[in-house]
């Protein structure tokens, strides 16, 4: 699925409108009759489900408790079950308030009692807005300027019948917001907050920051999101997912097609995105003559005193991903200790005068290992030592084949002044920091990259020409033609040690199957996080999940 910055939203209305010639009016319409739908929906949830949000999948085109075929005709008097709702429509002066307009109308068709609650006096309102206050005015749609003395907890009443409010919409702010919300709308939204009732966002909570995900203060804290026309980037990163809730997107009359020239912001992870953008499979069947040497083989170099373990959860990953052969590379002091620890591997040992550390000298030998291998991961439990950035650098000179880099890899190579500093590489190149990594890579504090985890992982993978796996929940896939990926699965359970050594592992042990970088990258993340959502299920208790327990869900 596509999402879109706000930019590029605007872009894709005004194609929509000026070249195409649908009116902004019906998709205004089509966007508040949308989120009027959810508030129903989840209305009618609570009320089915005596309190609480319905969970589970839900039947599309049906409301709960309708069979399919059954024929079933809304009255417009409306649903029975929303007789006992009153909604505060929490309206602001843009197009986002435009929406919460219809949205209110429509409500109030349904039989939900609406009170519109305007951020600012409805003479500043502007265009499409300002029409949509006309019609609600002369509809006689109850509405008060927001007044912050006074606050919304008030607001019971509803064209002259006492109604406690029972939910929110948050049409304050949308895709053209700036900056912290400021004045009323900043009241607004802490009120909503602080009320404790269930708030449904349109488009984007208002507040949020729709093209990173970050924050501002204040931002609605939503139970549901409806998105419209097209996902927005802000919504599939974190602290945004947080402050958004359930998202739905919803078709608004906006074709799905985008305009001629427009590249989406990126895509979330589905098997669809993995089969129709990427033409992977997450299952590949086996050639029925395959043999070993038809699924390639990795070479690891990994561990070392007293990280020795690191390549031991690489190694098995790789081969969980259904490589041929793995062998795993090691400094020689650790090889009487790993031998036999997992039968299936090959084991390397790399000179290193007892020491059990990496040193310059065995580069060459890795080299020469790799002529007879598919591809080299390097870097989980690597550790630091001296001849570091020689060693590395002679790796990400020479090698021919897929490099991944992982873990002190990735500080090593921060060290020596990142990928810029080096010969551009031919072969293809994956890199997996998190996000403390990354910060080193790129000079930037942590909470910087955290901040625009999409916008600092494109501008590297394109800037330095190689695949970037920025890890942490909803890892973020930028390939180096600009292209751009969101992972949603994943479990919290996964934020444990050799959690990333595991998906290093996995990522290799697909490219030596001969997927290509992005391929292998994005569906090593994707299938790294269902393991991990299979494993936690397995436990009684999630937070006991370990990365070992990946590879065997795996
Ligand atoms: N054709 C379209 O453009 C469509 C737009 N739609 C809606 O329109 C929204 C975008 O509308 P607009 O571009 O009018 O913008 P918004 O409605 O997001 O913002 C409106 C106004 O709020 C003020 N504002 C901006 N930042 C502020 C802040 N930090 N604190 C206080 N006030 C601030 C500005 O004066 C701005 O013009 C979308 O999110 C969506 O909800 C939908 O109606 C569908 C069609
Ligand atoms: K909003």
């Amino acid at each position: 699925m596509k999402f879109l910055t706000s930019e590029q939203m605007r872009e894709v209305d005004r194609y929509t409108i000026e070249k195409l010639g649908l009116p902004a009016m019906s998709l205004m319409e089509n966007a508040g009759r949308s989120i009027a739908d959810e508030v129903r929906r989840f209305c009618l949830s609570r009320s089915s489900a005596g309190g609480g949000l319905a969970t589970g999948p839900r039947q599309a085109g049906l409301l709960p408790g309708r069979k399919p075929g059954e024929l079933y005709i809304v009255e417009p008097g409306g649903d029975a079950g929303l007789s006992g709702e009153h909604w505060l429509i929490l309206v602001g002066k843009g197009n986002n308030g435009g929406d919460g307009l219809v949205c209110a109308r429509h409500l109030a068709d349904a039989g939900v009692a609406v009170t519109l609650v305007y951020a600012e006096p409805p003479e500043n309102f502007c265009g499409d807005a300002l029409v949509q206050y006309e019609i609600a005015k002369a509809l006689g749609l109850p509405g008060v300027v927001y007044d912050p003395e006074a606050g919304i907890s008030g607001l019971g009443e509803s064209g002259g019948r006492e109604r406690r409010v029972t939910g929110l919409v948050d049409a304050l702010l949308g895709t053209g917001s700036k900056g912290a919300p400021r004045g009323a709308y900043a009241f607004l939204i802490r009120e909503a907050n602080d009320s404790g009732l269930p708030v449904i966002s349109a488009d984007i909570p208002s507040g949020l920051d729709a093209d990173t995900g970050a924050v501002h203060d204040p931002c609605i804290q939503a139970w549901m999101t409806v998105s419209l026309a097209f996902l927005k980037a802000g919504l599939t990163q974190y602290p945004g997912v947080k402050a958004a809730g359930e998202v739905i997107v919803r078709y608004i009359g906006i074709p799905r097609t985008l305009p001629p020239g427009l590249e989406a912001a990126g895509q979330v992870v589905t098997e669809e995105t993995l089969r129709a953008e990427l033409g992977v499979e997450v299952s590949r069947p086996r050639e029925g003559d395959g043999h070993k040497g038809t699924y390639g083989h990795v070479l690891l170099a990994a561990g070392s005193l007293p990280m020795s373990c690191a390549g031991l959860l690489a190694a098995k990953a790789a081969l969980r991903a259904g490589c041929g052969l793995a062998t795993w590379a090691l400094p020689a002091a650790l090889l009487p200790r790993m031998l036999g620890a997992v039968p299936e591997l090959m084991l390397a040992p790399a000179e290193d005068g007892g020491a059990g550390a990496w040193n310059e000298a065995a580069a060459g030998e890795m080299l020469r290992l790799l002529e007879a291998r598919d591809v080299l991961a390097v870097g989980p439990g690597v550790g630091r030592f001296p001849g570091e950035a020689a060693f590395l650098r002679a790796l990400w000179e020479g090698a021919p084949r897929p490099l991944v880099v992982d873990a002190d890899a990735l500080n090593i190579l921060a060290a020596a002044g990142g990928p810029a500093a080096w010969r551009r590489r031919d072969a293809a190149t994956v890199l997996t920091p998190h996000p403390g990594e990354m910060a080193r890579l790129t000079g930037l504090e942590t909470a910087e990259v955290q901040r625009d985890r999409i916008g600092v992982a494109r501008r590297f993978a394109a800037e330095h020409g190689v695949t970037l796996v920025l890890k942490g929940a909803r890892t973020v896939i930028a390939a180096s033609d600009g292209r751009v990926f969101v992972n949603v699965t994943g479990h919290p359970g996964m934020a444990t040690g050799g959690s990333g050594d595991v998906l290093t592992g996995l990522i290799a042990g697909l490219l030596a199957q001969g997927l290509d970088e992005i391929q292998a990258a994005v569906l090593g993340v994707y299938l790294h996080g269902l393991a991990g959502e299979q494993a936690a299920a397995r436990r009684a208790n999630p937070a006991s999940l370990l990365a070992g327990d990946i590879i065997e869900a795996l």
